[in-house]
């Protein structure tokens, strides 16, 4: 059992981290400052209330949980937003973890599993996408993510903290038991804009851009369950605390969807038809992200079993009856 310290725990993903931690044995101690989280989604374990960009908060935030490791998922993630206000991303995404790598160095914790994205691909030179690719962000929240990514290199190098970055293809779906989910004010993702146009809570979902170079002319994505994107985190970690050597890792499944294919999978799920409009391309969206997520499974011996698009619907649309947050 180790004691992680879970920056960004009151967000999606990182709710769901914390109950994996808890079913595996550890303690999570999230570390947050509910931006875009959501004081409901802290259930699995102790929370200080914080901001990365405050550094003394940070410093305190370790003496008080004497973690032995760090999941890093605080941060600000929506790409439109981020072309508008740079500063906010650099500030919050490469400041906020700077402070956080100052704080490990000085407190001596020297694991940390950090959330990266494949938006630090940009437009790929390669199909299916492997971590070896070129590294071009396009965005600068992708730009920020890759940044971070130098950093941990430079910290190993000067510190001795070891790191796995993981990069996120399309995370979706929910905890199957709905004690947490995905809900984001504004949402931008697709599977939950979906859904909420089925529960008539937007107009008709929009798609973005029909004239993609795919086969039906929608942009094509990788998905992968939020409880197996968070189980290769908990894999990640112990690999970390066991003294192994610091990765660089896709997490997807290798299997591309279009937008209208989630559309259609999700009116099978839900059993109603989905109200929907056709609009233009959204800037900065790639025609087709799908990854090849072989070396995590070689590596860390992950299976993402309930990366299924109807299992992930199903559980967002469940969770989306029954378990939504309120502030
Ligand atoms: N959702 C996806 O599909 C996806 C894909 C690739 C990468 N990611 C990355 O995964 C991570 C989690 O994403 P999510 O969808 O759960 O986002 P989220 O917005 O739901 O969660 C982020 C959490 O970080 C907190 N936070 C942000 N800035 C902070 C700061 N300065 N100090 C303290 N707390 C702060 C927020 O309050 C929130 O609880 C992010 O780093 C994101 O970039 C997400
Ligand atoms: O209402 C919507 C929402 C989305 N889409 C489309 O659906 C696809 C998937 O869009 P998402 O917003 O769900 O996901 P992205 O692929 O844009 O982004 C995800 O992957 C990125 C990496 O490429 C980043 O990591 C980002 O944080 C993560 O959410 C895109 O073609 C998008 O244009 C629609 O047509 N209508």
């Amino acid at each position: 059992m180790a004691r992680i310290l879970v920056t960004g725990g009151a967000g999606y993903i990182g709710a769901h981290g914390c109950k994996a931690l808890r079913a595996a044995g550890h303690e999570p101690i999230v570390f947050d400052n509910f931006r875009t989280g959501w004081r409901d989604a802290v259930k699995f374990g102790e929370m200080i209330e914080g901001d990365l960009l405050d550094l003394d908060a940070l410093k305190a935030a370790f003496a008080q949980a004497k973690p032995e490791a760090v999941m890093h998922f605080a941060a600000l993630s929506n790409v439109g937003e981020s072309m508008a206000d740079p500063e906010l991303y650099w500030r919050n995404n490469v400041g906020g973890s700077l402070n956080l790598l100052t704080a490990m160095r000085d407190a001596g914790v020297g694991s940390i599993v950090f959330s990266s994205t494949a938006a630090t691909y940009g437009e790929p030179d390669e199909d299916p996408i492997t971590e070896t690719a070129r590294q071009a962000p396009i965005n600068p929240y992708g730009a920020s993510k890759l940044a971070v990514e130098k950093m941990l290199d430079d910290f190993e190098k000067a510190h001795g903290i070891r790191s796995i970055a993981f990069r996120y293809f399309n995370v979706a779906g929910a905890d199957p038991e709905r004690q947490v989910g995905e809900h984001h004010v504004p949402e931008t993702h697709l599977v939950p804009n979906v859904l909420d146009s089925v529960a008539g809570a937007r107009d008709a979902l929009t798609i973005n851009g029909t004239d993609y170079p795919t086969p039906d002319g929608t942009c094509i994505r990788d998905y992968v369950h939020v409880m197996d994107l968070v189980d290769a985190h908990v894999l990640g970690t112990e690999w970390l605390l066991a003294g192994k050597e610091s990765l660089r890792l896709n997490l997807g499944t290798g299997s591309g969807f279009s937008v209208r294919e989630v559309v259609d999978a999700a009116s099978e799920v839900v059993g109603e038809t989905v109200p929907m409009n056709y609009g233009p391309r959204r800037p900065g969206d790639p025609a087709r992200l799908v990854c090849d997520g072989t070396r995590a499974r070689e590596v860390l011996g992950w299976s993402p079993e309930r990366s299924v698009m109807a299992q992930m619907i199903g559980d967002a649309w469940a969770w989306r009856q029954t378990g939504r947050y309120s502030r």
